[in-house]
């Protein structure tokens, strides 16, 4: 297997990326798949979107429902498919077909069979699509992006996970309300598992140019964030999907936006920093396991892995989170 080590990053990128290369082929076409279609030809994150689903009913009525309304978005185009050969020479591959979770069950709890689904699905997405850059969305991503990895024998940096994108926009959005501050301006992380073992990076968040542990003395509003407040947040994190789920059954705006921002740092070369789950190996102590940290995401995929502050307290919460998930990785005999 290649070793993930990480790429060295190179100068300047392209201002805007080059967007004639531009072929997102989504796979999975259920509520997931279809919002991600939709919000990559919202946003204009790429020219051609390709839905590739075993239902063919639903993945052809998908792509039509979606094509009625190119005429009011960025130039796209849109189609759906039951051959895999829809998926050929894509660019980037989001694969979201996967088990999904019922009311009570963990993302863990999915783990056989959405493995059962990769040991097939991607062997023949890499046949179609051998230079692409795979983004796992199914669940649980961080199990599942370490075994479709060892399938699919792609360099690390080009197969990765959505990780925790989704729940550090969580974050960042109950912390913005918290502070009454725009969204954007606040800069944290979570890392760890995509799930419940997930850690909020509070000693390296930042509000604007003021450390987030700092807020509540540094603006006169004491109390605002401390040690009660944050724990609250946490909780709310980690539960939202299980909220979400329990009201309409799946969880699939946010994380449709969450990937269409991860692909378009890749087919733009932002050279974004996104805590997508990567291979780690030999990072604060924690190897063998697809797990979140921030990362520095372009063209090539992952191109390094940041090391930000952590207390002693992240630090060992992030390792008991690389425990679990590789213990359910072992289970399946990754
Ligand atoms: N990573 C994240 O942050 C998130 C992950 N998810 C996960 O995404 C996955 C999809 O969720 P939903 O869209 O709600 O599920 P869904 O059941 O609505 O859609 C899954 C689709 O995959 C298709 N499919 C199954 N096997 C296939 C195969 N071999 N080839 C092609 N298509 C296949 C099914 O026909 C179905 O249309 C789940 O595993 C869910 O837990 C959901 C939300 C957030
Ligand atoms: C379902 C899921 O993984 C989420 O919404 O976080």
């Amino acid at each position: 297997m290649t070793e993930p080590t990480d790429a060295h990053v190179p100068g300047p990128r392209p201002p805007g990326g080059d967007r004639r290369r531009s072929k997102v082929a989504v796979v999975g076409a259920g509520a997931v798949g279809s919002t991600l279609a939709y919000a990559c030809l919202v946003r204009g994150a790429a020219r051609e979107v390709v839905l590739y689903d075993v239902d063919r009913a639903r993945v052809e009525a998908e792509a039509l429902d979606i094509a009625h309304g190119v005429a009011f978005t960025p130039m796209g185009t849109v189609d759906g498919s039951d051959d895999v050969e829809i998926c050929r020479d894509a660019d980037v591959v989001a694969i979201t077909a996967g088990a999904k979770q019922k009311p009570g069950q963990s993302r863990l709890d999915l783990a056989g069979a959405t493995i059962g689904i990769m040991r097939d699905l991607v062997p023949r997405l890499v046949a179609v699509a051998p230079e692409a850059t795979v983004v796992m969305v199914a669940n649980p991503v961080d199990v599942v992006t370490y075994a479709g990895l060892q399938i699919s024998g792609l360099p690390a940096t080009r197969f990765f996970g959505s990780g925790t994108v989704l729940d550090s926009s969580r974050l960042r959005y109950l912390v913005a309300r918290e502070c009454g501050v725009a969204v954007q301006n606040v800069h944290a992380y979570i890392a760890g598992e995509h799930g419940d073992s997930e850690v909020p990076l509070w000693s390296s968040a930042v509000i604007g140019a003021v450390p987030l542990l700092e807020w509540g003395r540094r603006t006169g509003a004491e109390g605002v964030l401390d040690r009660a407040v944050r724990e609250r947040i946490t909780e709310e994190v980690v539960s939202s999907a299980y909220r979400i789920i329990e009201g309409k059954g799946a969880t699939n705006y946010a994380i449709g936006l969450a990937v269409t921002r991860i692909i378009e740092a890749v087919l733009r070369d932002e050279r974004s920093i996104l805590p997508v789950s990567t291979r780690l190996e030999d990072y604060l102590g924690i190897s063998g396991v697809c797990l979140s940290v921030p990362c520095i995401v372009g063209k090539d995929g992952v191109l390094r892995r940041l090391e930000p502050d952590v207390s002693d307290d992240e630090l060992a919460a992030l390792r008991r989170s690389a425990e679990k998930v590789r213990a359910v990785s072992a289970q399946f005999g990754f």
